[in-house]
């Protein structure tokens, strides 16, 4: 194990500092596309005005004889592109793939200035953190980079679930991480064949009323995710990293999609994944706090002055914990407000109403 003394000293010659502290960018949708795919990389230029983050994704659902086009395209969009304030990140392939190495020897020598953010699919536990922050730290110095590579771990194996404090610790390049349902349910052996979301099977049910064990019994459907996304999103906030949801597989059903997301910002994720150009609205929807709530957490925070003591606004009691998420919600609007003039007048216009 690494002394904590030593934590932020690079790992190579050479390599820049690590930082010390995730800058909390917004990152609402990390929109994922296929870069070896010609209309997917046309429309590059366009979804970049409209995205938070842009991935261009190596790994899975891109075909095996595509994995060198999918590397190549990155590589020249990333050198043809500004992308101004939108992030670009990478998914590459996973560590036990023919196709990491060269992943990552690539695009840190080729496009690693214009890279903030590389994603490591299926992470088991901190020695795979270990084993990229190191290379990372290497071809850094090789390319030489000024700003360290930061990195993003999906959690989509059981042991990553069982590991994920220490993933989420493991160095200080650590990101975030997101869910990735799909894997982790083959995992698992859940008996699911989704990406993502709720199954009508996973329910439960009202007390008999009588006789009759089928009459009158209600059902309520539960979510499959809810314990490994909250534990995901305790191990990041102990880390001082971002947490996320991840791919919503039924690009038709749109509502379901954005209760899925909404389900995950209400637990404390900062951002989803959209896998196309429809899903991106719903996450920007979503993880950009209502106008409603935004007026409200101010409201509080204004009459809670240092935020200690109590009050009573509209019948209900405020004191320094509400005042604690109400500051949580105000400064993520005031986050994406400065990125969002849009938002930033429907915040303000909320606000004003609820001072009259
Ligand atoms: C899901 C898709 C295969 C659907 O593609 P398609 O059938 O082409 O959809 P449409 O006809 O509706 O597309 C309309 C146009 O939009 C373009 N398009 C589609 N998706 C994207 C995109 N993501 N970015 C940019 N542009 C996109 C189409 O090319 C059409 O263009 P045009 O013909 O010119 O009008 C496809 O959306 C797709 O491949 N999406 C990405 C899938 C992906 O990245 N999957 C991996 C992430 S999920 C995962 O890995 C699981 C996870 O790890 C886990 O374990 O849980
Ligand atoms: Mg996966």
């Amino acid at each position: 194990m690494r002394s904590p003394k030593d934590f932020f000293a690079p790992l190579a010659v050479g390599a820049p500092d690590p930082v010390r502290e995730i800058p909390a960018l917004p990152s609402r949708m990390i929109h994922f596309f296929d870069p070896g795919n010609e209309k997917m990389a046309a429309k590059v230029p366009d979804l970049a005005k409209k995205v938070d983050v842009l991935l261009g994704n190596l790994e899975d659902a891109v075909r095996a004889d595509r994995k060198e086009a999918a590397r190549a395209g990155l590589v020249s969009i990333a050198k043809a592109n500004d992308f101004g304030a939108t992030q670009l990140w990478t998914r590459v392939n996973s560590l036990d793939s023919p196709w990491v190495l060269d992943d990552l020897t690539t695009l840190v020598t080729e496009i690693g200035d214009k890279l903030d953010v590389i994603m490591v699919p299926k992470v088991e536990g901190a020695q795979d953190i270990h084993y990229v922050d190191r290379l990372l730290a290497q071809l850094e110095a090789r390319a030489g980079l000024r700003r360290p590579l930061l990195v993003h771990a999906i959690l989509e194996t059981a042991s990553g679930v069982a590991n994920v404090e220490e993933i989420a610790g493991a160095s200080p390049r650590m990101q975030g991480i997101s869910l990735g349902p799909a894997d982790l349910a083959a995992s698992r052996r859940m008996k699911t064949t989704r990406v993502g979301g709720g199954h009508p099977g996973y329910l439960v049910r009202t007390d008999p009323v009588g006789e009759d064990l089928h009459e009158g019994r209600t059902t309520y459907q539960q979510d499959l995710w809810h314990y490994t996304v909250a534990r995901m999103v305790d191990a990041c906030v102990m880390h001082g990293i971002l947490p996320y949801y991840g791919p919503f597989g039924d690009i038709r059903d749109v509502v379901a999609c954005e209760d899925q997301f909404r389900n995950a910002f209400l637990l404390g994720c900062v951002g989803t994944w959209s896998l196309h150009p429809v899903q991106i609205d719903i996450a920007k929807r979503v993880f950009s706090p209502d106008p409603k709530d935004v007026a409200w957490a101010r409201r509080v925070i204004a009459a809670m002055g240092d935020g200690t003591g109590a009050v009573m606004i509209d019948g209900k009691m405020q004191d320094d914990a509400s005042f604690k998420q109400c500051r949580v919600v105000a400064e993520l609007a005031d986050a994406l407000a400065e990125r969002d003039p849009e938002l930033k007048e429907a915040y303000d216009e909320a606000t004003k109403e609820v001072q009259q």
